[in-house]
């Protein structure tokens, strides 16, 4: 296929001329012989490069940028009246045909404004530090201010179209947020449709920008659905053999049933009627070190149950100490605050609150950019004794004194390094800086991750106690092990066909695919819907209600590819997802290790495939064959050539590899004790005063 015809072949309705036969077997150790590589597609890709990279230097594109990060919105550059001005920015994909779509002609220029901001690759190449500016997670809000905590910014505005038409948006952060314009519908997430004038219910009254107006639909209310799981999986019995290490001074015993956990009745039966009945080994540590008041770092493979290693311990702790049944006050004054970096995210979190606090007095609630504040605010006025916010609306909301903070005793963050990197982190300075805040000392601060840079735990001295524990389940930052990993030598112009190859082979099988710009995110979906590959799209230019949309399309199965950006990488806990696709290996490792982490998880098995493109992967193949080796996984031989042929961050201390922490980065005194665990001596108290 030539370049030129990259954005043309989206609006056509045939499959791309040449799918190499799939070979299942070939699929790992695809070492420079790898069948994959030797396709013509591939070759010609390989061998031709240059010289589409000179035609599309002379036509004006990709300066200073290979063409492979070429996104499709670029093609649409020059033909911005084309249908792909809008792929996808209002409209979901599932289950439809190309053909069914409607497009509208958006405004070109605004739409490059947008592009030029719509660098997710820029976002991840800063990994550890990334800049939030640059990222798909959660930008709205507070976190977008250019005055002070509470101030607004926005970017400049176009209406939204409706919900059924595809159309391009000038200012791609009105996007975030489903920007509809003043006295607009506010379609709920239930399918009722009322008018709210800009006065009701929008995103601040102090802010310049447009309303939100979507309002989530509510999370059923019967039992079946509060409690519905799914099964762990064959390996869940074999986290038990996973070491874990404990630092930090004179850290409480493990706990190895929930009995011992000695949780009230009603958290016991909501236990039972979730499905659980064994504690995972991260639960095993943390449910007592929380419980003696300790805080706490915890760093555990992605699907091992962190979240109820925090949720179990808290509730018991309020039922412990007797909690205010929630009543009506316009100041909420929440015990537990829970902050996580996407709103997907977080709204699972709250439902595990609201399924682990069923039958109690205890009431949680959830708050997240690109739904309505006034809708949050009257779930907040209502009673709350557990605040499940992204950090800019939870900004928005103290702002709007609708939130105390004095009564706060446990502040969780989920995901916490990326909570604390320069992303997230100012956030979190501003929030533990806030009046009426409880000193570090005055609560319990608690963090969880798969991953935890060193840099990042040394940042995170500022919120926690000196005397914290430190709980590392496995190595820290490695790949779970039951994630089948491969990975592929796929240049950019090989890389549709090897994803609808292997897309066709996997069949119906829920299947994550992850790009690393929202527009080809867009693109890629587009594409595999004319593939006639049922398919949804998530990413941070998406509206909210249609990020939920295409959340529960994949999740129901309806459409059993979702393409995605990196906001989708963390926590998400999805049923049945068996493969994860690396379209784009992302810029760093972590991210690399949330994302295949999506699936494998509670002891199930998963695989994931990551396309390794020699032009822009190369930094990182130092750090994939470490994870791989790591994980017990077959590492190809081209990609140790590679890995040791680069002179990289591994050495050179950069930040795309991005290596990760190996232990507690206080510790070098760790003793392993002769159960196999290792518990380290306490840190020197000087130590720990130096850093913190
Ligand atoms: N003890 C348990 N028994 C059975 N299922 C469990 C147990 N603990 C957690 N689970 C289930 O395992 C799944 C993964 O848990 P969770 O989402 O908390 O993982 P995580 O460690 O936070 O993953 P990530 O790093 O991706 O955020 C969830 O569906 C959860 O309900």
């Amino acid at each position: 296929m030539g370049d030129e015809d990259w954005e043309a072949e989206i609006i056509k309705p045939h499959v791309s001329s040449y799918v190499p036969v799939f070979e299942k077997d070939r699929y790992s150790s695809g070492a420079n012989g790898d069948t994959f590589n030797r396709t013509p597609a591939s070759s010609s890709e390989m061998g031709d490069g240059s010289s589409r990279r000179d035609h599309f230097m002379r036509r004006g594109f990709a300066s200073g940028r290979s063409l492979g990060d070429r996104d499709p919105g670029e093609s649409n550059k020059r033909e911005n009246t084309s249908t792909v001005g809008g792929f996808g920015v209002g409209k979901s994909f599932g289950n439809r045909g190309f053909s069914n779509n409607k497009f509208e002609e958006g405004d070109s220029s605004g739409f490059w404004r947008e592009s030029s901001n719509d660098c997710e690759d820029n976002q991840t190449r800063n990994r550890g530090f990334s800049k939030r500016g640059d990222s798909d997670y959660e930008q709205d809000e507070g976190t977008q201010r250019s005055g002070g905590i509470f101030g607004s910014r926005r970017s400049a505005l176009s209406g939204a179209g409706n919900g059924d038409t595809f159309q391009s948006r000038s200012g791609s952060g009105s996007g975030r947020g489903g920007y509809k314009g003043l006295n607009e519908e506010v379609i709920t997430g239930s399918g009722k449709n009322s008018w709210k004038s800009e006065a009701e219910g929008g995103e601040g009254g102090d802010t310049q920008g447009p309303k939100v107006t979507y309002i989530p639909p509510p999370p059923p209310e019967d039992e079946d659905s509060i409690f519905a799981h799914y099964q762990t999986g064959i390996n869940f019995d074999k986290y038990d053999t996973i070491l874990v290490e404990v630092s930090g001074h004179d850290p409480p015993p493990a706990i190895l049933t929930f009995e011992e956990a000695n949780l009230c009745q009603t958290l016991n039966n909501n236990i039972a009627k979730a499905g659980y009945a064994k504690l995972t080994p991260v639960q095993k540590y943390s449910i007592p070190i929380i419980q003696g008041g300790r805080d706490l770092m915890a760093c555990a493979q992605t699907g091992s149950g962190k979240t109820a290693a925090f949720l179990l311990p808290i509730l018991a702790h309020m039922m412990r100490d007797g909690i205010t049944a929630s009543r009506f006050k316009e100041l909420q004054e929440p015990e537990c605050i829970i902050v996580a970096p996407t709103r997907e995210l977080i709204n699972q979190i709250y439902l595990e609150a609201r399924k682990f606090s069923f039958g109690t007095c205890v009431r949680a609630v959830v708050t997240y950019g690109g739904t309505q504040l006034g809708h949050s605010i009257r779930q907040i006025v209502q009673g709350c004794n557990i605040l499940c916010a992204t950090p800019g609306r939870l900004m928005d909301i103290i702002g709007k004194e609708k939130i105390g903070l004095r009564q706060v005793k446990y502040l969780v963050l989920d995901e916490a390094d990326r909570m604390l990197d320069m992303g997230f982190g100012p956030e979190m300075k501003k929030l533990i800086s806030c009046p009426g805040m409880p000193s570090k000392e005055q609560r319990q601060t608690l963090m969880f991750s798969a991953t935890f840079p060193e840099e990042i735990q040394r940042l995170a001295g500022e919120f926690l106690k000196s005397n914290y524990l430190f709980v590392a389940v496995g190595q820290v930052g490695g790949a779970c092990r039951d994630v089948q990993q491969t990975v592929l030598q796929v240049g950019q112009y090989s890389k549709r066909e090897k994803l609808v190859e292997i897309l066709r082979n996997i069949g119906d099988e829920r299947t994550m695919v992850f790009v690393e710009t929202k527009k080809k995110a867009d693109f890629i979906a587009t594409f595999l819907c004319q593939e006639k590959i049922s398919t949804t799209s998530i990413h941070g230019d998406r509206e909210q209600r249609e990020r939920e949309q295409a959340l529960g399309d994949f999740r129901c199965g309806k459409c059993p590819v979702l393409v995605a950006t990196s906001v989708a990488a963390r926590g998400l806990d999805i049923e049945n997802v068996q493969h994860v696709i690396n379209f784009d290996l992302p810029s760093t490792i972590d991210e690399y290790v949330h994302r295949i982490g999506r699936t494998g998880r509670c002891g199930n098995t998963g695989r994931a495939i990551s396309f390794f493109d020699l032009e822009s992967d190369s930094l990182l193949a130092q750090p994939l064959v470490k994870v791989l080796s790591d994980a017990q996984q077959d590492v190809p031989a081209w990609l140790e050539e590679i890995a040791f042929s680069t002179y990289g961050p591994a050495f050179s201390g950069g930040t795309r590899g991005n290596v990760f922490a190996s232990v507690d980065t206080r510790k070098g005194k760790s003793s392993l004790n002769t159960a196999g665990f290792s518990s380290s001596q306490a840190p020197n108290p000087v130590d720990d005063e130096s850093w913190d």
